[in-house]
């Protein structure tokens, strides 16, 4: 049984954490944090963002699963490091400081950051770079659509999806966001397009146009516990490894 420390637990994700957790045998929430007024969400306390440094001191978690905001998450991290407790976070939209800070607290602690935990993304990151490797010069469009409450665009999923992209394809591209009046596509142009509506909870697509023929590649999240299973599974696959920075391919991978 691992024990786990919930940051942003109050939140969309936080929430689906602690309920997910709930129904597992193999991990258990030793204390949740959150920058909420609520005292409680399910039957657990929550406690403040600055209280999270005693609560490792107290609780020594083996784990804390994050899915907050960017410069929380960048703070966890830091008491993560000092507290030597590893750290599994889902929360997107850095800067490039931020990740410098990630980064530095993954030489003290094993360090877990994943843009989205849902096995099937893994899948579609494999499909997408073989699809770029055998499919040069055809032209790429990216579309993702989430709830009308997500902060970052593109969301870190689009952004890792790009990098795969960016690895695997011949050629370079350049991102264009949207279009709009007399902008007719350019050559190397990768379109990324971003939809905000009701509560969708994740979809993304990747297509690829070219020879008279088009390949769709997509993805949809149907429930926030596929996120929550994956990242809970991340927790426990984390809580033995050594300082480093990990991917949920690393865990996928075993
Ligand atoms: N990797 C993945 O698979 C997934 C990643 N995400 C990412 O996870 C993150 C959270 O998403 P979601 O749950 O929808 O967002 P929410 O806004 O619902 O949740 C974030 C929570 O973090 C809280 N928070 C803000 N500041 C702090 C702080 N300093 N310390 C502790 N908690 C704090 C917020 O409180 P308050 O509202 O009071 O400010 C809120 O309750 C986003 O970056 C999102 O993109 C989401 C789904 C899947
Ligand atoms: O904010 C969300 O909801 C999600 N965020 C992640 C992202 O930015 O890629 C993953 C998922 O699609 C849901």
């Amino acid at each position: 049984m691992r024990r786990i420390g919930v940051t942003g637990a109050a939140g969309r994700m936080g929430r689906t954490v602690i309920e997910t957790a709930g129904d597992r045998e193999d991990v258990a929430v030793v204390f949740a944090v959150d920058a909420t007024d609520e005292e409680k969400v399910a039957d657990k306390p929550i406690h403040e963002p600055d209280d999270v440094a005693a609560l490792l001191a107290t609780h020594e978690p083996d784990a804390i699963v994050d899915f907050s905001v960017p410069e929380a998450t960048v703070a966890f991290a830091d008491a993560c490091a000092e507290a030597g407790v590893a750290l599994v976070t889902g929360t997107t939209g850095f800067e490039d400081d931020q990740l410098d800070s990630l980064k530095s607290a993954s030489e003290d602690v094993a360090v877990l950051k994943a843009a989205n935990f849902a096995r099937g993304i893994q899948a579609l990151l494999a499909t997408v770079r073989a699809a770029a490797g055998a499919l040069p010069g055809y032209d790429v469009e990216l579309t993702e659509t989430h709830h009308n409450k997500k902060q970052d665009a593109p969301s870190g999923t689009a952004k890792t999806l790009l990098e795969a992209l960016a690895e695997e394809r011949e050629e370079d591209f350049e991102e264009v966001y949207g279009r709009e009046g007399i902008d007719p596509r350019e050559a190397g142009e990768i379109g990324v397009h971003v939809r905000r509506a009701g509560d969708v909870r994740g979809e993304h697509e990747l297509m690829f146009a070219g020879n008279d023929e088009v390949l769709t590649l997509s993805h949809r999240a149907e429930d926030r516990g596929v996120f929550a299973a994956g990242a809970l599974d991340a927790a426990v696959w984390l809580a033995d490894r050594d300082p480093g920075l990990y991917t949920f391919g690393d865990v996928i991978e075993g």
